[in-house]
């Protein structure tokens, strides 16, 4: 289990991989930590975009490691504070599901595409928890406090379309979620320098 990355022009493609759904295992969340505070710091790139390997972004803590010691020494929250104050745009390209800790840490990130079979949610309260990663913040700073609350308290699974009506995400494809990622990357870059 790991988080790779590879460029593509100057875009980091970062890939959480921890088989079969990407849930945030400690090695995986230590291993994101590194590789986007690598990325954050090499100035050969520019933009960064998160992404799952095997079809999904990610299904949220590893509930395998719940009551394990090693749960909080990364800390989620740490990941996520620091891809939101990171200078270069951070994409989130979704697939599959992105739940729970998946979703929060997609919330960090600046803009989201999502495939349009993909599916959000903060299914914490379904195994008696709250959202503790920045989701009942972000989300509702989002798409305002009533759709936000509705997510939380049913931690229903929303639909790739419904999350861009409520503005969960800001685009959905059909196909080629990574690269409709780097395109939207890109794009926030020419804005950028075509305001200087
Ligand atoms: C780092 C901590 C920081 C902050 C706190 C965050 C808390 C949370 O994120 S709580 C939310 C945790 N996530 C969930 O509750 C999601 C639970 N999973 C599902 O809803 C479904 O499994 C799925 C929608 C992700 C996939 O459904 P489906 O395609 O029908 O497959 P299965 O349900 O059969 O699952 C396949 C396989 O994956 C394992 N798995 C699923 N979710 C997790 C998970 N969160 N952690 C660990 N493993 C998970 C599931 O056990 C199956 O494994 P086996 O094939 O080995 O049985």
């Amino acid at each position: 289990m790991a988080a790779t990355r590879r460029l593509s022009h100057s875009v980091a493609v970062i890939t959480i991989n921890h088989p079969p759904v990407n849930a945030l295992s400690h090695s995986l969340r230590r291993s994101i930590a590194k590789e986007f505070g690598d990325a954050s710091k090499d100035s050969s790139i520019e933009a960064i975009v998160l992404c799952g390997a095997n079809g999904n972004f990610c299904a949220g803590a590893d509930i395998k490691e719940f009551g394990s010691s090693t749960l909080d020494s990364v800390s989620l929250n740490n990941i996520n504070d620091a891809v939101e104050r990171c200078q270069k745009p951070v994409v989130a390209a979704i697939e599959g599901v992105a739940l729970g800790g998946g979703l929060e840490l997609a919330l960090s990130c600046h803009y989201r595409v999502a495939n349009v079979q993909a599916r959000v949610g903060l299914p914490e309260v379904l195994i008696g928890i709250l959202p503790a990663a920045g989701g009942t913040q972000r989300l509702p700073r989002l798409i305002g406090i009533p759709a936000a609350l509705d997510m939380i308290v049913r931690g229903r699974h929303v639909p790739a379309t419904e999350a861009l009506q409520l503005g969960v995400v800001d685009e959905v494809v059909k196909a080629n979620t990574i690269d409709a990622a780097i395109q939207l990357a890109r794009k926030v870059l020419g804005e950028k320098y075509n305001h200087h």
